[in-house]
């Protein structure tokens, strides 16, 4: 059986080689002549999965996305092939999450803010909205979520906001997949329109797809002087950025906001746990028999506050300021997709043993993410 996986897939070879002969491949630039013997196709986000791609390939079985994003795979065709196809909800959920908490954290410094006075909008309540809404409530920040597709379901019982409610908050988090058709598209969600009611001091923040937002309406609003405080992982038109509009964000960094380690590597083992079910194998690895011991696994701390908690977690295990200044200095030199190649480690907050006084962050629950030393 021949696996072809991308290059930027982490642990796939203590995942996969079991199965057969492993192939790697750049993400964009695979080519249909390539892929005419695979048996097994294992994606990211940036390879077009379609028909122009598996145009020379007649035994292709199953494909696999190690994102929860899937707007890259033309989902008809596959059905139509009769391939199965899996990708990897909420592997990344945590590591956006805590890409957002990184970002209020650093606001909060540069401008004097007090967190749990402020309200987060959160657009998208699935894995990644959910994840940001439990680590808010542990912090004491109040939150809305906007999800009409949600909203319809009776078996979700928590209370959902419009769009206009969210839009109103003080920081507006977007967490929604690319849809372009339908009752709710997400295309331009964001557009001169909507973007022109918003106030100089809340703030945006972006980290789902780029088309989300008009980045060409969102430029023209901050040339105008607007004073709409701006983080963006993600951009119209990506590996390409609107370049102009890097110097009026607060925080730019180049579609990383998923890549932990852990967030990465959850892909792996989930695509490694669908390909064991789709051929009758039984599931013999599991990621953390891979995960190395963090770098940071202990941090002590005696103050009861979970928001100093959280601004010692951020220093310590990840501060997005470091992605910032990557992206700034090295868009120009390496280019996007380079950046992302060689993203340095970054954990999740899961890595980190946290010791204190007996006392310490009792009123901080587990979803905050870190482990707790037992006294
Ligand atoms: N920057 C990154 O590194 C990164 C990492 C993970 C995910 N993403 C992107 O973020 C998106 C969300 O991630 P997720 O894990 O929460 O996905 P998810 O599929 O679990 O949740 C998406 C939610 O958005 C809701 N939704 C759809 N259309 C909507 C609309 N018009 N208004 C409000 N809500 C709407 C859906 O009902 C769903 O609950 C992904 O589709 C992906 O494109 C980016
Ligand atoms: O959809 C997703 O899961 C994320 O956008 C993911 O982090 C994208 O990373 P990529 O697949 O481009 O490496």
């Amino acid at each position: 059986m021949k696996i072809y996986f991308d290059e930027n897939m982490p642990f796939a070879h203590e995942f996969f080689s079991g199965f057969g002969e492993l192939v790697p491949f750049s993400g964009r630039e695979i080519t249909a002549e390539q892929v005419a013997d695979a048996d097994v196709l294992l994606v990211r986000s940036i390879t077009q999965v379609n028909a122009q791609l598996l145009a020379n390939n007649n035994k292709l079985s199953f494909v696999g996305s190690a994102t929860i994003g899937t707007d890259h795979i033309d989902l008809p065709y596959l059905a139509g092939r009769d391939i199965n196809f899996h990708s990897a909800p909420g592997c990344n959920a945590v590591s956006v999450a805590e890409y957002v908490l990184s970002s209020l954290v650093v606001l909060s410094e540069r401008y004097l803010l007090d967190l749990s006075s402020l309200t987060v909008g959160i657009v998208g309540g699935g894995n990644t909205g959910t994840r940001l809404s439990e680590k808010l409530a542990a912090l004491g920040i109040r939150y809305k979520i906007c999800d009409p597709l949600l909203e319809q379901k009776p078996q979700d019982l928590r209370e959902f906001s419009s769009l206009t409610e969210v839009l109103d908050c003080d920081v507006i988090s977007l967490h929604v997949p690319k849809v372009t058709t339908g009752d709710h598209p997400t295309y331009h969600l964001l557009n001169s329109e909507n973007l022109a009611n918003l106030r100089d001091e809340q703030i945006l923040i972006s980290a789902c797809r780029g088309d989300v937002i008009d980045n060409q309406a969102l430029l023209a609003l901050k040339q105008l002087g607007h004073g709409l405080k701006l983080v963006l992982d993600v951009w119209e038109g990506e590996p390409k950025v609107l370049e102009p509009l890097i110097p009026y964000t607060e925080l730019a960094t180049a579609h990383i906001a998923g890549y932990s380690l852990e967030g990465k590597a959850r892909g792996s083992e989930m695509l490694y746990q669908a390909l064991c079910q789709h051929l009758n194998l039984k599931v013999t690895h599991k990621l953390t028999d891979f995960l190395p011991s963090a770098s940071i696994t202990f941090v002590e701390l005696k103050q009861d506050f979970s928001q100093i908690l959280l601004n010692q977690l951020v220093k310590m295990v990840y501060d997005v300021r470091r992605d910032d200044a990557i992206f700034r200095q090295q868009l120009s030199v390496e280019g996007f997709d380079s950046i992302r190649k060689s993203y340095p480690v970054r954990r999740e907050f899961s890595a980190v043993t946290v010791s204190s006084s007996p006392n310490a962050y009792s009123d901080v629950p587990h979803h905050l993410g870190f482990n707790k030393m037992s006294n």
